[in-house]
């Protein structure tokens, strides 16, 4: 399946001199096409960066990164980013802000509003195609921040804490719609967050990262029965398990960073 990432020797510093910063050391990884991918660690250990390189918004100091085998250069509409403050277009509707993406791609304006509308609709945003970002529910902000991304039908999907704003019923809800639409659509998915039980909850790998400079830690595999109702899962033992088993590798983490 496409949408393969491939990460080797991967090494970002940022600054010169004094203000020099490594922020990631010798990391390699690589996430099958199709596959849910949580990343987690300490604070400032890089996962931003580490999303923000494979989005192509930052350039890389050694290694490479590659999706479909192609090294990365620049953005693309292969790849499709969501920000934890939504970053919706506050002059936009609901509507418009879905149709950004098909609009820069060229879309033919009755196709782009027939997929436009299919979005708004997936992610129960009907009725609300005319209101504004200022008139919705953080929620509903970033159900429309999904379907402005899911629109133009990127490969990957890259989401940077998307829920981190949400109070927990709410992003209950959002998890389980992503893990509808990542099992309808086919997408890989790289997700960074600092909650341990929606990293295990959701991703078929959680890679945790070492505190800075960031690299590869662990990478534990989560083999859950995602059909089950939420009760059944975050209740099973094999969750719990995996839960704990994230949480050591994270802990040893935390800790070294007061260690002298
Ligand atoms: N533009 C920048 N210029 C200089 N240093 C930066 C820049 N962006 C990030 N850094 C540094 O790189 C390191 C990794 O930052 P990054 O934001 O990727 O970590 P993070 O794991 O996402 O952090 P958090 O969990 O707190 O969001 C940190 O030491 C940070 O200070």
């Amino acid at each position: 399946m496409d949408g393969r990432i491939g990460i080797s020797h991967l090494e970002k510093v940022y600054g010169e001199g004094s203000e020099r910063t490594k922020a990631i050391d010798d990391l390699s990884f690589d996430i099958d096409g199709g596959e849910f991918t949580s990343v987690v660690g300490p604070s400032g250990c890089g996962k931003s960066t580490l999303l923000y390189i494979i989005a192509g918004f930052l350039d890389i100091t050694n290694g490479t990164v590659s999706v479909d085998g192609t090294p990365i250069d620049g953005p693309g509409t292969d790849r499709g980013v969501v920000f934890q403050d939504y970053a919706l277009f506050p002059w936009r509707t609901v509507k418009e802000n879905v149709l950004y993406g098909l609009e820069e791609a060229g879309v033919p304006d009755e196709e782009a509003d027939a997929t436009a509308q299919r979005f708004i609709d997936m992610m129960d945003l009907s009725g609300f195609e005319n209101k504004y970002p200022k008139e919705l529910s953080g929620g509903m902000k970033q159900r429309v921040a999904l379907a402005r991304t899911l629109a133009y039908d990127p490969k990957i999907l890259l989401m940077d804490e998307p829920f981190g704003a949400l109070d927990q019923p709410l992003r209950e809800t959002l998890q389980d719609q992503l893990i509808d639409i990542w099992g309808d659509l086919d997408k890989t998915v790289v997700f960074i967050t600092h909650d341990v039980e929606e990293a295990v909850y959701l991703s078929e790998r959680v890679m945790i990262m070492t505190r800075h400079p960031g690299t590869k830690k662990t990478v534990t595999e989560v083999d859950l029965d995602r059909s089950r109702p939420r009760e059944d899962i975050v209740t099973s033992e094999e969750f719990t398990r995996k839960k704990n088993e994230v949480w050591r590798s994270l802990r040893e983490e935390t800790k070294s960073e007061v260690q002298p």
